[in-house]
């Protein structure tokens, strides 16, 4: 072989060497590139399943959207948060207002626009008007003997009729202005003494005895006596039971498949407050019926109800553990919710000097300054009826309605299976940008006629405005609750200038039990005007 033959060979040989190598080289970057491949297909396939694939029922059919979930406990953790609300909201500014839930395997609807909600209340009201079944039977605490938790039925109707005729129909409500008056003028008098110690005022507990009086004379012919220590006992327990809604919530929610496992969940709790409950109450029933007997009165919705309790043929037969439950949902339900609205709409009229001014200018004009404010001025003070109402849309005290579908229906396109469960988020409802003009501001102008955007009629208000809930299982105490909200406000107001420590009140939320309500509650000092009635 001649030099040149073995040169030639030479680079064939390193040609050789070089094409296997990159054939080696190919090889590599195309498995890896298709290994790459697969993994982005992979991850597709799990964003889609997770994100944007629509769950489907076993018919098939789509069921709205789901956000990603996590294994077994499905959207447990946003419903436990401490804030779940906003976690909701959260979710829902990101995968749209109509969403599909689930608890381990319980389904939920979570609503947060009002156009969603508002097709729903029109098109389904009767198919949402129970909130599914109580967490505990026996429990006088939302149990199944009580009203809050009564399906759509005889006995709820039953109740309505009598919360309607002997607690809110205008002739009674007008007969018992004379105890809100008297309330009222003990409210004033109880902060006025404060002020005259110079001593700070903690609005949340004045308001609770306000309310707490109010209700219980309205609907009971008696108020706790504050003298004995019951008035300090019965606020210790509506508070227990506040502390004991979430707990109640998820043992109603997950009712079914626990007691299948024979797992009484909290039950031992709920049952603790509702037997204290109920040593209470039994007392308070014996004593009033001692009283009727003397006195063969039929006025307030307790009488109403031992009437009916004895009655062999009352429309409808019910038992002391009715009454009792009524009571005690009244108590829970009515009070806490007007305390939490009065607190956070004063907090809100502290940061804001120039509704304060706006407010004392328009009550002093129409009030005058030689008397205390009265529920019956409140027709004529328009700017004192839209801080409430501002201050109720705002921090609504139940910032999350629940209700259950029985029987299954489409919404929006979308297919709901029957006996899922319902969550309206009435606080994202209530500050949707699409809805309101910067949603997060006190603004009680956006309540007045002449400045409303586009002059949007009443029904489209009412479309976006629901801290009292909506359809016939709305709440019935709405006007009365606003009256006496507005008279506790207004007196606030009318006679005293308030200090707070710092600039501004804090307003950081904590939404632990039932309703939604101030982390840190409301302490301010009053320095009583000068006024011809101080
Ligand atoms: C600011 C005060 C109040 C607010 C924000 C409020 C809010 C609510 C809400 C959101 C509901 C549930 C509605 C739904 O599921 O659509 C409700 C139910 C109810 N409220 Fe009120 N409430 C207040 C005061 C009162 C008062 C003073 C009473 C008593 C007279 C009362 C009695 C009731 C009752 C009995 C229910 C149950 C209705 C049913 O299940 O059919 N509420 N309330």
């Amino acid at each position: 072989m001649c030099s040149q033959q073995v040169l030639n060979a030479e680079k064939e040989g390193h040609l050789a060497s070089l094409r296997v190598s990159i054939q080696e080289t190919v090889m590599s970057v195309d498995f890896q590139s298709c290994f790459i491949y697969m993994l982005l297909c992979l991850f597709s396939i799990v964003c889609y399943t997770l994100v944007f694939k629509k769950p489907k029922d076993s018919r098939g059919c789509d069921l709205p959207p789901s956000p990603p979930s996590l294994p077994i406990i499905g959207h447990l953790h946003l419903l436990l948060s401490s804030l779940s609300h906003k976690s909701l909201q959260k979710i829902s500014s990101k995968y749209g207002p109509l969403l599909h839930l689930r608890v381990f395997n319980i389904p939920i609807i979570l609503v947060s626009s009002a156009s969603v909600a508002d097709e729903i209340f029109r098109s389904q009201d009767v198919n949402i008007s129970s909130r599914g079944a109580a967490a505990i039977d026996e429990s006088l605490v939302f149990g199944s003997s009580g009203f809050v938790y009564a399906p759509y039925g005889d006995y709820w109707k039953f109740v309505k009729k009598i919360i309607v005729t002997k607690l809110l129909r205008p002739q009674v409500l007008e007969r018992s202005r004379g105890v809100r008056a008297e309330e009222l003028q003990r409210f004033y008098n109880r902060i006025l003494d404060k002020a005259r110690k110079n001593e700070n005022v903690e609005i949340g507990k004045e308001a609770t005895m306000l309310m707490n009086n109010i209700l219980c004379r309205m609907s009971m012919g008696r108020s706790f006596s504050e003298e004995n220590g019951e008035a300090e006992r019965v606020r210790g327990l509506v508070g227990e039971s506040y502390a004991l809604a979430k707990k109640i919530f998820f043992a109603s929610v997950l009712r079914r498949p626990l007691k299948k496992l024979g797992i009484p969940l909290f039950k031992k709790d709920i049952m603790d407050v509702s037997n204290k409950f109920d040593e209470l109450l039994e007392k308070i029933l014996v004593e009033h019926k001692e009283k009727l007997d003397e006195e063969h009165k039929d006025t307030d919705m307790m009488d109403v109800l031992l009437a009916a309790y004895a009655d062999e043929n009352a429309e409808y037969k019910i038992t002391r553990n009715h009454i009792k439950s009524f009571f005690v949902e009244l108590f829970v339900g009515g009070t806490d919710t007007s305390v939490q609205t009065t607190q956070w709409t004063m907090a809100e009229i502290i940061n804001n000097p120039d509704v304060f001014e706006r407010l004392r200018e328009e009550i002093d004009s129409v009030v005058g300054t030689s008397r205390l404010i009265q529920e019956t001025d409140i027709p004529n003070l328009p700017y004192l009826q839209a801080v409430v109402k501002e201050g109720l849309r705002l921090h609504p005290p139940f910032p999350l309605l629940t209700r259950k579908f029985q029987e299954w229906c489409e919404i929006k396109g979308f297919y709901i299976p029957e006996k899922t469960f319902l969550v309206i988020n009435a606080y994202a409802w209530m500050r949707d940008p699409d809805s309101w003009e910067e949603p997060n501001e006190f603004k009680p102008d956006r309540f007045l006629g002449s400045s409303r955007l586009g002059q949007e009629d009443e029904r489209e208000e009412a479309q976006k405005y629901i801290p009292f809930g909506g359809g016939r299982r709305g709440c019935p105490g709405s006007n009365l609750a606003s009256v006496f909200i507005g008279a506790a406000i207004g007196v606030m107001v009318q006679c005293f200038d308030w200090g707070i420590k710092g600039d501004k009140v804090d307003m950081e939320e904590t939404f632990e039990g039932l309703t939604l309500t101030m982390a840190h509650p409301l302490k301010c000092t009053p320095v009583p005007r000068s006024l011809s009635f101080l």
